[in-house]
């Protein structure tokens, strides 16, 4: 079941990471199955890599490319923290760092989008015909970036845009708290 709460795991206030309410939806999209080979492309701290490790199981596997060396320290704390096996972490900068997965993959997430453009069509080498790509953008221009180069490898993208508010306990009640708007952006290789 997906929806590991924000709280456990291993932070580092310099490096970003995927809401739980947006991993989910975003995970969703990828249509992930036991079994199933995934790769998160900019792990950040690892959460997404964390959520698909223990969804796709011990017979299936998780690459997490990380071009930051304090992000892939923190990315392998919280994969020895959740004891996942499944996980292989790649260091580098993607799409460079994609060469070294050396087999075809089921679903891709991008939430690094630096050289976005490269790395969607480096992304669409290693993925299995009917296999996803899913993105997550704060940013406009990277959202329409994305919608343009899946369209243009015929991917039918889809594009929603998710606010979650958390409630906030006040002495008076629960009171909303917005979070930023986030752009996630899917499509399946043709
Ligand atoms: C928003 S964070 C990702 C957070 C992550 N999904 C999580 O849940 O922890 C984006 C990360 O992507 C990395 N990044 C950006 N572009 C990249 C690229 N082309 N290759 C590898 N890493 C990249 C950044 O260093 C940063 O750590």
């Amino acid at each position: 079941m997906l929806g590991i709460p924000d709280e456990m795991f291993i932070r580092d206030e310099k490096i970003p990471m995927t809401k739980e309410e947006i991993r989910v939806l975003a995970l969703s999209k990828a249509k992930l199955f036991h079994g199933a080979k995934f790769v998160d492309i900019g792990s950040g701290t690892g959460s997404v890599t964390v959520e698909a490790g223990l969804f796709v199981g011990s017979k299936g596997k998780v690459y997490a490319i990380e071009k930051d060396p304090n992000a892939v320290e923190l990315i392998r704390k919280n994969v020895e923290k959740f004891d996942l096996r499944n996980v292989t972490i790649i260091q580098g900068e993607s799409p460079d760092a994609l060469k070294e997965i050396r087999e075809e993959v089921d679903a891709i997430f991008v939430g690094g989008s630096e050289r976005l453009e490269e790395s969607l069509m480096a992304s669409n080498e290693i993925l299995k015909k009917k296999g996803r790509i899913v993105l997550d953008a704060i940013l406009l221009e990277t959202a329409v970036k994305a919608m343009e180069v899946l369209n243009s490898m015929n991917y039918n993208p889809q594009i929603i845009e998710v606010i979650v508010a958390k409630g906030m306990k006040t002495s008076k009640g629960y009171a909303m708290l917005s979070r930023n708007p986030i752009f996630i952006i899917y499509g399946e290789k043709p």
